[in-house]
């Protein structure tokens, strides 16, 4: 490849020494890993193995210890995160006392409207019609999971980072997140995700990051 190739074509994400400690204790790292459009990475590990904290560094919702985050090239910003990153944590961030349209709308005024879809019919995609007016506090924990999908497909984020996304669903849910990464990656969009490893991306091969690095 020529330079002239990598310049126009920066990773979506990219972890440069990557580091977390907590107590002066390694929880992570030092990462050096670039997520490119088109591409599904699973991070599997153990319970406690820092999934969920590298999620949390790699989204700015944690400061590294060592290392820096780069979207698109650039270093991470809280702007650019609105608009460019779209994250499902184990905490699904929805208001349980508006309804799944209200969730979504209130989503779009902040990561704004992919084009091409529009609320309803992201929540058609995860099959919740007749669920589009029902507090949010009234839905399974499945449903609820379902609602913050739509929301991934409503926002033009290209990158997701989706912590356990496969956690509360049925199997069609499980294979309904396989869909939605499958197209997503088709259409130019990247995805990291966490598993246990008892449910996974199930198209081709996704790349495998490891946690910690020995030399
Ligand atoms: N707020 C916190 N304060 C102190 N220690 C924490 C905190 N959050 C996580 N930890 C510790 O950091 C380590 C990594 O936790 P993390 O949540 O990243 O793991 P995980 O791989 O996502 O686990 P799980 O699969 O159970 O969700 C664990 O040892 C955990 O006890």
């Amino acid at each position: 490849m020529s330079p002239a190739d990598t310049t126009d074509t920066a990773p979506l994400l990219e972890a440069r020494g990557l580091t977390f400690l907590r107590n002066d204790e390694p929880i992570f790292g030092p990462l050096n890993f670039a997520l490119h459009a088109g591409e599904v990475v699973l991070m599997e590990g153990d319970n406690g193995s820092g999934k969920t904290t590298l999620l949390k560094v790699l989204s700015g919702l944690l400061p590294p210890s060592e290392g820096e985050v780069l979207l698109n090239g650039a270093p991470l910003t809280l702007a650019r995160l609105s608009h460019q990153v779209a994250l499902l944590g184990h905490l699904l961030g929805l208001k349980l006392e508006l309804s799944p349209l209200q969730n979504l709308r209130f989503a779009m005024g902040i990561g704004g409207l992919r084009a091409g879809i529009s609320a309803h019919q992201a929540l058609a995609s995860v099959n919740l019609e007749g669920y589009e007016d029902v507090p949010v506090r009234q839905l399974s924990a499945g449903q609820r999971k379902r609602v913050a999908l739509a929301r991934l497909l409503l926002v033009p984020a290209a990158l997701w980072l989706l912590d356990e996304p496969y956690a509360n669903l049925d199997r069609d849910g499980i294979a309904l997140v396989n869909r939605l990464l499958e197209v997503h990656a088709h259409r130019g969009g990247a995805a990291l995700i966490t598993s246990h490893g008892a449910y996974a991306y199930t198209s081709g091969t996704p790349r495998r990051l490891p946690l910690k690095v020995t030399a």
